[in-house]
């Protein structure tokens, strides 16, 4: 079974660097200009389960990015949005892929990630805002530090798949989401030098 998480922000929020987090628990500083689709295989419960991540670098303005969101949007079962704390314009970016999901996918599990919160000097969204717009939408809400924190990153996949228990509360399709997390956690508390 696959389950695919789409992780948009605008430019620069550190989406690179939550997606590394999440799959190697390590900070790398740069990460390049690249559209990667991540996956990772799980057994859980004599079922082999695919983690996919899809994490590319912002583009709303043009037609092919409009068209590169539509199918992000489609293709995820959950959503991990992320801005910045120091730039108000990628929280209002945030604020709208929220609305689009709304419209496009209805109650798809999504989660509001304030990130840089290292940086809190230079913070120009307060933490009120992003709780705010998260409750409104229906959405969980976190703030973390990718380039610190790994416990921080990882309760954001814990409220993905908090989220996703919700939506598929009523499904014929049970996830067993919480077993995903477990063995990643398990598989990534192991082995802090993993890489992909
Ligand atoms: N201080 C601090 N810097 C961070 C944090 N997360 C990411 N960065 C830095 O922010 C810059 C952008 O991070 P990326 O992960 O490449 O951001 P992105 O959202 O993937 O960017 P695009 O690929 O351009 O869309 C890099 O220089 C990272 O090192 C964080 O939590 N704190």
């Amino acid at each position: 079974m696959d389950v695919n998480i789409a992780v948009m922000g605008t430019e620069s929020v550190g989406k690179s660097a939550l997606t590394v987090r999440l799959l190697t628990r390590r900070f790398i500083g740069e990460y390049g200009d690249i559209e990667s689709i991540y996956s990772h295989s799980f057994a859980v419960d004599g079922r082999e389960i695919s983690l996919n991540i899809w994490d590319s670098p912002y583009s709303e303005r043009s037609t092919a990015g409009a068209s590169l969101l539509e199918r992000k949007v489609q293709w995820a079962d959950g959503y991990v949005l992320v801005y910045s704390i120091c730039d108000r314009a990628s929280f209002t970016a945030v604020g709208r892929l929220v609305q689009t999901i709304r419209s496009t996918r209805g109650g798809a599990p999504i989660v509001v990630v304030g990130n840089k919160r290292d940086l809190q000097h230079r913070r120009a969204v307060p933490s009120d805002e992003g709780r705010r717009l998260a409750l409104s939408a229906g959405c969980r809400f976190y703030e973390v530090s990718a380039a610190e924190n790994y416990h921080g990153v990882l309760a954001v996949l814990h409220g993905l798949v908090d989220g996703m228990k919700d939506a598929n509360k009523s499904s014929r399709r049970p996830l067993g989401l919480r077993g995903i997390v477990k063995s990643m956690s398990a598989v990534f508390g192991r082995r802090r030098t993993d890489s992909f």
